[in-house]
Formats: structure tokens, sequence, C-alpha cells
């Protein structure tokens, strides 16, 4: 069986490393407003693929998971984890793992952008390889039914209602290019047509900004059309007006009879439920392990697996043993 991950793991041996982290991002979010987003996805995007365990910051060529379909020219934040890694190593050298990193970075950037905070449960250990193809495969799509994204979150051990809408709430803040909805602009069924569940309105501004299926792919807008920097439960409002951006986020709200329905009417009247829902389901995510067998260590680079055992390393229960 393998430990628990605690808030206080790091408390003797590397007590500063949230405000040292927070630091690096204050500074990253002036240049960058979207970088709170893109940090909270990585997150998202680590936990899915083997645990939370930096497999997504690997650059070996082979197996690295950042050029995975749902990943590649999409996933972004690296450069600031790196910077955050440089500082942590200067202060507490050897110490602080990189998912551990990833995971600070994302309850940081929510806190920055408006939304809740917590105590961000510590002691995961970096792994020692990248699966592209699991990052293929267990990664929701855009054009998936809530189905296929019910099983994919089933899959890594979370909950198919409360989960998936509180943490589609992420979708609060940051952006999509026009290749993840183009598809209900312009040929939703085959036949030329715009998806039904999408506001007229907004369809007509995004068809400005996405001018042709073929044309402007990469360009890029709000997930959130309204306030689409804030950390707030103003998505949900846009669920209900249908005003969600990817077909994954409207669905929540537009297919009929399912139970994610509720959920999603309840988080537009409440921001406080959608907060304290949202904080319960990230501590789930972050919880997601690396398999019971997995050898893990505290990576120098989070890019690159240690050249040798230079620093603790082992199963996930002898990281946990050995700082206690
Ligand atoms: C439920 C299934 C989900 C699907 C199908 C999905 C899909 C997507 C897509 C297609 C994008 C735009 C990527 C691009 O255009 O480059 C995106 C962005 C984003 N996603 Fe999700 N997502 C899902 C769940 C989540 C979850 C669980 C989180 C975090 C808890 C999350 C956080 C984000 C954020 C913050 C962005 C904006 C990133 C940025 O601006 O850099 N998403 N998502
Ligand atoms: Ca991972
Ligand atoms: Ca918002």
């Amino acid at each position: 069986a393998q430990g628990e991950l605690t808030p206080t793991f790091y408390d003797q041996t590397c007590p500063n490393v949230t405000d040292i982290i927070r630091g690096i991002l204050l500074n990253a979010a002036i240049i960058d407003p979207r970088i709170t987003a893109s940090l909270v996805r990585l997150h998202f995007h680590d936990c899915f693929v083997q645990g939370c365990d930096a497999s997504i910051l690997l650059d070996d060529p082979d197996t690295t998971e950042k050029t995975a379909l749902p990943n590649n020219n999409s996933v972004r934040g690296f450069e600031v984890i790196d910077q955050m890694k440089t500082a942590l190593e200067n202060v507490c050298a050897r110490t602080v793992s990189c998912a551990d990193i990833v995971a600070i970075a994302a309850e940081e950037s929510v806190v920055l952008a408006g939304g809740p905070s917590w105590e961000v449960p510590l002691g995961r250990l970096d792994s020692r390889s990248a699966n592209r193809s699991l990052a293929t495969t267990a990664l929701p799509g855009f054009n998936e039914t809530l189905d296929e994204i019910k099983h994919k979150f089933a899959a890594v051990g979370l909950d198919t209602s409360v989960d998936v809408v509180a943490l589609s709430g992420a979708h609060t803040f940051g952006r999509a290019q026009c290749f993840t909805f183009e598809h209900r602009l312009y040929n939703f069924t085959g036949i030329g047509d715009q998806d039904p569940d999408l506001n007229e309105t907004l369809a007509a501004r995004l068809r400005e900004i996405c001018p042709s299926p073929t044309a402007g792919l990469s360009n890029l807008t709000n997930l959130d059309q309204t306030t689409p920097d804030a950390f707030d439960n103003v998505y949900f409002k846009n669920l209900q007006i249908e005003e969600g951006l990817l077909r994954t986020d409207q669905i929540l709200f537009s297919t009929h009879g399912a139970d994610t329905v509720e959920i999603v009417n309840d988080f537009s009247r409440s921001q406080t439920a959608f907060f304290e829902a949202f904080v319960e389901s990230m501590i789930r995510m972050g919880n997601i392990r690396p398999p019971v067998d997995a050898v893990g260590e505290v990576r120098l680079d989070c890019r690159v697996v240690n050249a040798n055992n230079s620093t603790a390393s082992g199963t996930e229960d002898a990281h946990l043993v050995s700082s206690t």
C-alpha cells in the first residue's frame, strides 16, 4: 500500500516551498496572465497519466508526453516550472519533487486568479519514465461524449459526476485554439450545420475569430467569454445560456437527463458551493498515485530523469518514511 500525502511534508526540509513557488508565479503572471490557467491544466495532464509524477515534464524524445495529441502545441508552462525548480534547488537542494512543484503551482495559480486556496497534500515522487501512448488515450478529448469523459475520470479513480463538473470548472479561465471547437461552427453533423447547443450570438463572434474549418485553427479565444481570467463560477452561468466554448463543456448542461445538469445549476447558483467542490476534487485529482511498484525519485532537472541514485529515490513509501 502507498503512503499518504501530507501538507506538512516539507515543513522541516523546505519550509518556504510555497512562498518560493508563489514568488516565481507572481513574476511570470505579470508577463503572461494566462500562465495561471496553463499551470492548472499542466497538473491535470500530469495526474491523468500514470498519476501525479511529473511524467509530463520529461523531454526524452522517444517517450515524451508533450507531443501526445492532447498536449502537442497546447500544454504550456514548462519554463516557469523550470524556474521554480531552480529557485528551490538553490534553497533546499534535492528535496522538492517536480510533481509537488506542479501541484503547488496549480493551487497558487487558482488563488492568484481569485479562486479558493487549500492545503496541498505533498510527498509525491517524480517518475523515471513518461508514457506518450497513455497520454494519448487517458486524457479526455474535446470531441468526446459525456459517457466517454466519465469513463476517463472513472479510469483514474475519480467520481463521474461531481469531479467531472467541478474540475471542468477550471475552464473558467484560460484559452482554447479554434481547432478545439470549430466543428461546432461549421460542420457539426456533416451537413454544414452548427451545434444546436451553441448560442447564436456567440457562434457568430467565434466565426470571426475562427474564419473557416481550414484557416486560423491555432487562433485563440477565452474558454470563459465573460470573465476570462477570473477564477469564478461564471463558467457555469455561461453553460446555462449555451455559452460553453467546448462541446465537452456544454454537454454537462445540455445532455438531457444527465446527472451533471443539477450540479451545473448548483455551482451557478453558489460560487461557494463550486469553490468547496473544486478544492475537494483538486485534492482527489492530486492524489492519483503512480502504480504501487513504480520507482520514483526527486529529479534534479524536471525535464530529465536523474543519471544515478543521486537523490532520495525508491518507492513512494520510502520517500514518505525517510522524511519522518
Ligand atoms: C473534462 C474534460 C476536459 C476536456 C475535454 C478538456 C479540453 C480542453 C481543451 C481542448 C482545451 C484547449 C486547449 C488548446 O486549445 O490548446 C483546454 C484548456 C484548458 N483546460 Fe481543459 N479539458 C477538460 C478538463 C479539464 C480539467 C479537469 C482541468 C483542470 C482541473 C482543465 C483545465 C484547463 C485549463 C485551465 C485550460 C486553459 C489552459 C491555457 O490557457 O493554457 N481542463 N481543455
Ligand atoms: Ca503523470
Ligand atoms: Ca471566469
